[in-house]
C-alpha cells in the first residue's frame, strides 16, 4: 500500500512561489494499476518524482509499504529506492552501453555478483520481448524497443513498484499499445503496483484500475475507471472522458444532426459493461411506435470491461419518444438529450 498524505510542493523561484502539488492525498493499493491524468503543468511529473524522492515534499508523508521515504537515511532511502521502478517518456537508456549493459547496469549498482547479473538480464530481455537485441546500441532501436529497455531495467532488482512518467508519449499509436500491453502483462505476472501519469485518457481506459484528475496541483476527482468514465463530475474530467467517448469530428456531425432533425430527439446513450452488450434498439423498436435511426456507435474495451457510446436519433409521436426515453433511463442505460452542440 502506498499512502500520500497531504504532499505539498513548493517551488521558489525568482518570480515567486510555485505550488507544482498542493496538499494531495491518496491511497494506491498494492497489485494496481493507478493513473494520475492532467494536462501539461498540472503538478503530475512533481508528484510522481515525490514517490521515490527524486524530489522531496515540503510538507506532507509517503509512505510505502510502511516506511515514511523522507524520515529514511540516504542508505535506508537507495535501497527503499529498489523497490521502486521508473520509466521515463525519453527513456534515459545509457548511449554508450549497449541493451545487455544497459539491463544490467542496476544490478552493477545493487552489487549482485557478475555471473548472477547475465542470468538476470536474460531473463528481463526475454520478459520484454527483445529477444536476439542484446549487443545493440540505443540508437540502434526503435522508440517502443528502447522503451522495452527502460522497462527491464527498471524491473531488474525486483521492485514491488514501478512508476511511469508519461511512458508512451513519445510513442507512435500503435507502439503506444504494445507497451501498455507489456505493463499489463507484468501487473499480472508479478503483482507489481504500476503507478502512471499521462494527459491520454486512452492510456487511462486501456491499461488502468483507477484513475486520479490532476488539475493545478490538486487531485479533483478519483475513483474506478469505469466509475468516473460513467459519472464524471469535474468540468476538466469531463473533457477528458469525451477524448474517450466523442471524436474530434463528432461535434460537427452533431451539429448536421441536430440541423437535420427538427423532429425527434437526438440522445446520446452511455452503456458500461454487460450493458453494452444488451439489445436496446431492437426492444425500443419492438416496445414503441418510433423509427430509431443510428448516428454513431462506438464501444471501447477498459481492463476490466467495456464501454460504449451510441448516438441516435428518435423519431415519432412526441409521448412515444417520451415513453421511450423513460424506459431507456429505468434500464440503467445513460441518456442524454442533446440540444445544442
Ligand atoms: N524545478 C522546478 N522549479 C520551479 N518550478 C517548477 C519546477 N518543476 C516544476 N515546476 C512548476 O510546477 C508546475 C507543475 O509542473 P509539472 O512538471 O509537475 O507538471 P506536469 O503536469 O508534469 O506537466 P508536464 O507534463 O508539462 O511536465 C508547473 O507550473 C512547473 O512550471
Amino acid at each position: 500500500m502506498i499512502t500520500l498524505s497531504d504532499i505539498q510542493k513548493i517551488f521558489s523561484t525568482k518570480d515567486g512561489s510555485v505550488h507544482a502539488v498542493d496538499k494531495v492525498n491518496l491511497q494506491i493499493n498494492e497489485g494496481e494499476i493507478f493513473g494520475i491524468i492532467g494536462y501539461s503543468g498540472a503538478g503530475k511529473s512533481t508528484l510522481i518524482r515525490m514517490l521515490n524522492m527524486l524530489e522531496r515534499p515540503t510538507h506532507g508523508e509517503v509512505v510505502i509499504a510502511g516506511k515514511e521515504l523522507s524520515k529514511l537515511s540516504k542508505k535506508e532511502l537507495r535501497k527503499a529506492r529498489q523497490e521502486i521502478g521508473m520509466i521515463f517518456q525519453h527513456f534515459n537508456l545509457l548511449w554508450s552501453r549497449t541493451v545487455f549493459e544497459n539491463i544490467e547496469f542496476p544490478l552493477e549498482i545493487a552489487g549482485v555478483p557478475k555471473e548472477k547479473r547475465g542470468e538476470r538480464v536474460r531473463e528481463l530481455i526475454s520478459l520484454v520481448g527483445l529477444e536476439g537485441r542484446d549487443g545493440s546500441y540505443p540508437s540502434q532501436l526503435s522508440g517502443g524497443q528502447k522503451q522495452r529497455v527502460g522497462i527491464a531495467r527498471a524491473l531488474a532488482n525486483n521492485p514491488k513498484v514501478l512508476l511511469c512518467d508519461e511512458a508512451t508519449s513519445a510513442l507512435d499509436p500503435k507502439t503506444t499499445d504494445s507497451i501498455l500491453d507489456l505493463l499489463v502483462s507484468i501487473n499480472q505476472k508479478l503483482g507489481l503496483t504500476v503507478i502512471l501519469i499521462t494527459h491520454e485518457m486512452h492510456v487511462i481506459r486501456k491499461i488502468c484500475h483507477q484513475v486520479a484528475v490532476m488539475e493545478q496541483g490538486k487531485i479533483v476527482e478519483q475513483g474506478p475507471v469505469l466509475d468516473v468514465f460513467r459519472h464524471p463530475q469535474q468540468n476538466m474530467t469531463k473533457e477528458f472522458v469525451k477524448q474517450i467517448i466523442e471524436p474530434e469530428e463528432t461535434k460537427e456531425s452533431l451539429a448536421q444532426w441536430l440541423q437535420n432533425s427538427e423532429e425527434g430527439k437526438v440522445v446520446r446513450l452511455t452503456f458500461v459493461g454487460k450493458d453494452a452488450e444488451r439489445p436496446l434498439i431492437t426492444e425500443l423498436i419492438r416496445k414503441f411506435n418510433i423509427e430509431v435511426n443510428i448516428l454513431q456507435g462506438k464501444i471501447s474495451k477498459t481492463l476490466e470491461s467495456s464501454y460504449g457510446t451510441l448516438f441516435i436519433h428518435l423519431r415519432g409521436e412526441e409521448p412515444e419518444i417520451e415513453k421511450a426515453v423513460q424506459f431507456i433511463r429505468q434500464e440503467q442505460v445513460e441518456l442524454e438529450v442533446i440540444e445544442h452542440v
